[in-house]
């Protein structure tokens, strides 16, 4: 394209010197017509007086040219005397001066080619301008599809319950958006979801704007990011002109972080480019109602690298993780790319779910069409385990090797012991803490697997809160030491530390908690330095304590530990319920 832009110039370029070549040479035989009279001086005096001269050229060449009032024009010798123009401009003849050493035929040209020039100029720039116009019309060309194009819904869409859930309450909102505005309900204006590559961000959005029946337009973040300066913005605002054309539509900006990076405060600089286009979006997004039906989604792979402007509220205010399947959700999707494919009644879904850990939707849905593709070359009756086993190693290709049964085996299982740790801890510590969700796979806030706990509405924290939440974060530690042995602890604990520190300290230093250390707020004695070496001690010995009583704990119930991590293994993601039962039915061996 760009190659194409720079030959169509050359091509204009020579074009514009051959048309100047042509008025030059034009202008040059125009002056120097052959019924061009030339007069003698004498004769030119009579005519002066006779009133037969309009005009006459003055300039310091040897020739003077001029202009008779029956239109023929004459040059004659030129005295180059001083007092020639008054008598000229006595008998009425309009005089032009002319600067000395160009002819008229010179100045005409010059003229002509100063004309040129400025044409070409313009042309260029509106050239210029019509490529950058071009640009930024591909905007909108990018993807745009009409609701009659659309026939995804949600159930396109496998696993992901959550995200599923958050977004279909949206779909009323498109659909009835003075609804919520009669009862001044201030509906999310935009949404962004998270998580891993492929693993259907672009897909949910365009299921929402179908089952809301309206357009969906599509734009990636990084066709913002332009050469020509201020262009980043005026497609932003261009791009919400169509939007709010349209009425009711999913606008939906893909890599969101190349416009909302977080802004480099204090830095010098910076890029003002990006600014301009971040500061543009966020005025777009104050610009509009909530009842306008417009809903922009936005997706990122890495929601901590937004700038914090993007997540206020009125802009991006809600936030969807989107995380890579668990065991349920990878059956789901490779049920749903095997559906219309002939598959040798041999496969196993819930054994290839298992063997597939850690992969994505799109990287499933790729295995599955690998396989196709491999049996399609062999003419095979159907898709068979040799198929997929050949895909399974084309998809990971220049991944590490891994057996396609023992992936990250011994990941899972640390993952799975650690978390089990933290989960039989919050359920003997603080059962009245919500574990809404356990889960061995990883998120893009942690490395491992993570278990959400949350407390209670409290004002107040008590000692004994505090304490356990300490415990509970050190129980993942703990397990993977009772389970794989003091020298093969990993660095999966690195967040729980930092957490069980910061509570601990905070209790020393703010709390006046510790008996010991006693009633004394240690910021305020200490300033900036955040410990001395009492205060580390203090801690330490703490800490230490704290450790061995959760040992003691996760040691007395080792069983329960067990069962949970093994259904870990088998499930990969626990709801509240699934651990109650677990638990129950664990208690209820131990009566037998
Ligand atoms: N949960 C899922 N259910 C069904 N198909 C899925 C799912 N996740 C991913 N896919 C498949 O993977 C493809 C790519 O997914 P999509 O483009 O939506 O991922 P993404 O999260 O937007 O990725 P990226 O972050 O790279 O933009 C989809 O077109 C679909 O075929
Ligand atoms: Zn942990």
């Amino acid at each position: 394209m760009k190659t194409l832009t720079k030959n169509k110039k050359l091509i204009i370029a020579t074009v514009i010197v051959i048309m100047v070549c042509v008025a030059i040479y034009g202008a040059y035989s125009f002056f120097n017509r052959p019924d061009q009279i030339k007069i003698t001086y004498s004769d030119f005096i009579d005519k002066v007086e006779s009133g037969e001269v309009s005009e006459v050229y003055l300039y310091d060449g040897p020739q003077l040219q001029g202009l008779l009032i029956n239109g023929e024009r004459f040059t004659t010798d030129n005295p180059r005397i001083d007092n020639l123009k008054e008598m000229l401009l006595i008998n009425s003849v309009e005089v032009v001066e002319v600067n000395e050493q160009y002819t008229i035929g010179q100045v005409v040209t010059f003229i002509i080619l100063i004309g040129v020039f400025i044409g070409l100029a313009i042309f260029l720039s509106r050239n210029n301008g019509r490529q950058a116009s071009k640009e930024y019309d591909k905007m909108s060309s990018i993807e745009f599809s009409t609701e009659k194009e659309q026939q995804l819904t949600f159930s396109s869409v496998a696993g992901n319950d959550e995200a599923k859930d958050s977004l279909m309450e949206l779909v009323d909102f498109l659909k009835n958006p003075d609804k919520y505005q009669r009862y001044g309900a201030r509906m999310p204006k935009g949404v962004i979801l998270y998580g891993p590559p492929g693993t259907g961000k672009t897909l949910m959005a365009k299921a929402l704007a179908s089952e809301a029946k309206v357009d969906f337009m599509a734009v990636s973040g990084s066709d913002f990011v332009q050469i020509y300066a201020g262009l980043g913005a005026a497609r932003i605002r261009s791009l919400f002109k169509s939007a709010r054309e349209k009425r009711k539509c999913v606008i939906f900006i893909d890599e969101i972080d190349a416009i909302g990076k977080k802004r480099d405060r204090g830095g010098l600089g910076g890029s003002d480019e990006s600014d301009r286009t971040l500061n543009a979006l966020l005025t777009e997004m104050s610009g509009f109602k909530g009842s306008e039906g417009i809903i922009i989604l936005a997706a990122t792979n890495r929601v901590d690298t937004l700038d914090d402007a993007l997540l206020r509220p009125g802009r991006f205010d809600r936030q969807i993780e989107v995380g890579l399947p668990d065991f349920k959700a990878r059956k789901e999707i490779l049920k749903l790319y095997t559906e219309n494919r002939p598959i040798a009644p041999t496969i196993d879904l819930s054994q290839l779910a298992q063997q597939t850990v850690y992969f994505s939707g799109a990287k499933l849905e790729s295995l599955m069409n690998e396989a196709a593709i491999y049996a399609a070359r062999e003419n095979a009756e159907s898709i068979s385990d040799t198929h997929i086993d050949k895909a399974f190693y084309t998809v990971i290709a220049g991944e590490e090797k891994k057996d396609r049964s023992q992936i990250a085996h011994q990941d899972r299982k640390i993952t799975a012991f650690h978390e089990a740790g933290h989960t039989v801890a919050t359920k003997l510590l603080a059962p009245q803490n919500k574990v809404t969700k356990v889960t061995i796979i990883p998120s893009t806030k942690g490395a491992g697997g993570f278990s959400m706990n949350i407390p209670p509405d409290k004002m107040f924290h008590t000692k004994m809160d505090m304490l356990n939440n300490i415990k509970i974060s050190l129980a993942g530690r703990v397990v993977e030491e009772i389970i794989f042995g003091k020298d093969n602890i990993t660095t999966g604990a690195s967040n729980d530390i930092q957490k069980a520190t910061e509570t601990l300290m905070m209790m020393i230093k703010h709390f006046g908690m510790s008996e010991k250390m006693g009633m004394l707020n240690y910021e305020m004695l200490l300033g900036q330095q955040t410990a001395d070496g009492n205060l580390v001690k203090e801690c330490n010995q703490s800490m230490e304590t704290l450790y061995n009583e959760t040992k003691q704990l996760i040691n007395d119930n080792i069983d329960l530990v067990n069962d949970i991590a093994n259904q870990l293994l088998l499930k990969e993601t626990l709801k509240e319920d699934q651990i109650d039962i677990i638990v129950q039915e664990c208690i209820a061996k131990r009566t037998h």
